[in-house]
Formats: structure tokens, C-alpha cells, sequence
């Protein structure tokens, strides 16, 4: 403990890069640009919904949500879920709540589907929502048809499984997974209360057709919204090193037992892959031939530190930092 205390001293005092270089890196040959397909059946489903569930990652509230939803299905009365609250450091929610009510999302609950935490608060907000926004009693017998949109990966289908559980006490109804793309159709509708009776449809991720800029594109990119080797998982590995860094969580340094916070990445991903026992055999070619020498395996190393990120091992982060701090206080 005592030696994690003293690397932490040296990292806060360490010099971090002020910047991450994102020159020559085009974030638009990352994101499948196939999705439009999608978007249009979520818009031909419109008619049979009385409310839209957008779910988006709780480690980046104010960016990377696809405008075009609230283009094209905005005229729905809407609830945006940020899920994977357990893997995000919310110490600012205030600040993101203010900042998403200025942007006109009034209704907003943060979840964590692995635990079930504050699942039941969906069900009655968007009965009230539904209620209040068409402004009439639609009475006791009457159903209710959600849809549930959101980017790839952000947890749609863990939402629809983790309130159908709770309410109804029913096992898995729409299929999860660890990497984008999981859901590739809008489903049937899936009941997952009785009382009142309420239905919901999952829907395929659908990516913004445009990404802002390349540093928005790593961040989507860490929460998994899109494959890693499309943009390279050193590059990303890379990425979430400065993140953390400047961030000041150097949960990192105690987890793969390195001696100090360090800004390079190539040392790092030499630490993970020595500890892991990630290496791998190498032909060089010296003055007497070709021998065989030991390398570390920096791909596998740099797929390890994501995982351990994803998985919370590192300590909740909020990737939107930056865009929070230029949020003007109310
Ligand atoms: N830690 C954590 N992981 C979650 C949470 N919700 C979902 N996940 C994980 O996130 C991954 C993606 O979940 P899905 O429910 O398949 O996401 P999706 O949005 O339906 O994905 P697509 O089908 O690609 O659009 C899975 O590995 C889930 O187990 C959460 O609240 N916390």
C-alpha cells in the first residue's frame, strides 16, 4: 500500500502530455456507415410507439449520442437512460443533468443493468411521461409500446432483460453481448410488465453518420461502440493511458503492479504483457543471422488493459470531463 501511495506522489507530480496527438487519423473510416438501413425501419415502427427510450453510456452523457434520433424519431416523448452507471465516475451529475436539461432532455435516469439499480424508476416515468405528454387518460386496460434506441453497445437489450426481470420475473428475452452490433433488427415487441401492460422493441444501434472529431471517436471507441481493430487497440490502449493520466486514476499502476503512473504507452503495454506473461517469439536478423528472441505482445496487452477497463477494474471514469468543464455553472 504503502509503495502504491508513493507512485501515486510521483504520477501527481509527473508531467502529463497536455494533448493526445490525433493528427492523420480519420475517425470516419472506423464507423460502418451501413446503419441508415436500421434508422429507417426504427422510423417506419414509429407509429406503433407511444414513447422512445433512448439508451446511451454513462461515461460520455454529453457526447456521441446520434443526432439524427431526435431528427427523425424526436417527436415521441423521450426518456434517455444512462446506463453502465456503475462504470462511471458521476461525481459532476449535477452538472450533466443541468447541461442535458439546457439541451431540452427533461427526463433522464442514470442505470446499472448488471445490478438492476433503479430499473423500477423506468416503467412509472414513462407512463407519466406518455400520460402527460398526450395530455389525456388512456385508462387501466390499455397497452403501452416503447422502443428502445440507442449507439451500439450501450446496454438496449441488457435494459429490456433487466426490466422484464424485475417485473415480470422472466429470463433473457433479447440477446447481449460484449461487442457492437448484437441486435441487427428491430425486434417484435417484448412484454415486459403486466400492470400496467407495457411492450417494448429493440432496436439495432444506429451510429451518428458523421463523428465530430477524432477524439470523440476514441471515446465511442473505449466504450466499445464500435469494433477495436478498426481503429487499433494500441492506438485506443494509447488513449485511455492519457485519459487516466490527466484524469488523475492511477488504478492502473496498483492492478498490473508497475512501480510509478508513466505517460508512455509502450512501457506500460511492456509491464501488462511481461506480468501476463504475454510474450511472444520474434526472428531478428543479427550479424551471425537470424535468431529467436522473446518480444512482448503489446496487442494482447493493450486488448487486456481495455478489457480491465470495461470491466471497471480501473475505476469509474468520465470521459466527457473536458465537455463538462466547458459547461458554464447555473
Ligand atoms: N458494467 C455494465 N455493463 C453493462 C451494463 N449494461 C450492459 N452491459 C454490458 O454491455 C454489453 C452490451 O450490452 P447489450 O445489451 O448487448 O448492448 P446493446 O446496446 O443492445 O448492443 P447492440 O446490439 O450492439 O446495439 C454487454 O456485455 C453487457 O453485459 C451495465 O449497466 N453495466
Amino acid at each position: 500500500m504503502r509503495l502504491f501511495t508513493h507512485a501515486v506522489c510521483n504520477a501527481a507530480r509527473a508531467a502529463w502530455r497536455e494533448s493526445f496527438p490525433l493528427g492523420g487519423r480519420d475517425p470516419a473510416r472506423w464507423f460502418p456507415g451501413h446503419m441508415a438501413k436500421g434508422l429507417k425501419k426504427m422510423q417506419s415502427s414509429l407509429k406503433l410507439v407511444d414513447c422512445i427510450i433512448e439508451v446511451h453510456d454513462a461515461r460520455i452523457p454529453l457526447s456521441g449520442r446520434n443526432p439524427l434520433f431526435q431528427e427523425t424519431l424526436g417527436l415521441k416523448p423521450h426518456l434517455l437512460v444512462l446506463n453502465k452507471m456503475d462504470l462511471a465516475d458521476l461525481r459532476e451529475q449535477k452538472k450533466i443533468l443541468q447541461h442535458l436539461e439546457g439541451e431540452g432532455l427533461k427526463n433522464v435516469i442514470f442505470t446499472n443493468c448488471v445490478k438492476d439499480e433503479n430499473i423500477r424508476q423506468i416503467i412509472p416515468t414513462v407512463t407519466e411521461l406518455i400520460e402527460s405528454s398526450y395530455r389525456y387518460h388512456r385508462g387501466e386496460n390499455l397497452e403501452y409500446c416503447i422502443m428502445v434506441i440507442g449507439i451500439p453497445n450501450v446496454g438496449k437489450s441488457s435494459l429490456i432483460n433487466s426490466i422484464r426481470r424485475l417485473h415480470l420475473r422472466k429470463g433473457k428475452a433479447s440477446r447481449v453481448g460484449g461487442q457492437p452490433g448484437v441486435t441487427r433488427a428491430v425486434m417484435s415487441r417484448i412484454q415486459v410488465c403486466e400492470r400496467p401492460l407495457v411492450f417494448l422493441l429493440d432496436t439495432p444501434g444506429v451510429l451518428a453518420p458523421r463523428i465530430e472529431s477524432v477524439e470523440m471517436g476514441l471515446k465511442l471507441a473505449l466504450c466499445g461502440t464500435v469494433l477495436d481493430h478498426l481503429v487499433g487497440e494500441e492506438t485506443m490502449a494509447d488513449y485511455l493511458l492519457y485519459t487516466l493520466n490527466r484524469h488523475q486514476l492511477f488504478g492502473y499502476v496498483q492492478h498490473y503492479g508497475l512501480d510509478s503512473a508513466c505517460d508512455d504507452v509502450e512501457s506500460v503495454l511492456k509491464r501488462v504483457a511481461l506480468k501476463l506473461g504475454k510474450t511472444q517469439k520474434v526472428k531478428v536478423l543479427t550479424g551471425t543471422g537470424n535468431v529467436n528472441i522473446m518480444q512482448p505482445n503489446y496487442a494482447a496487452a493493450a486488448g487486456h488493459f481495455l478489457r480491465a477497463f470495461r470491466s471497471g477494474l480501473l475505476g469509474p471514469v468520465m470521459l466527457d470531463r473536458d465537455v463538462l468543464a466547458c459547461c458554464v455553472d447555473r
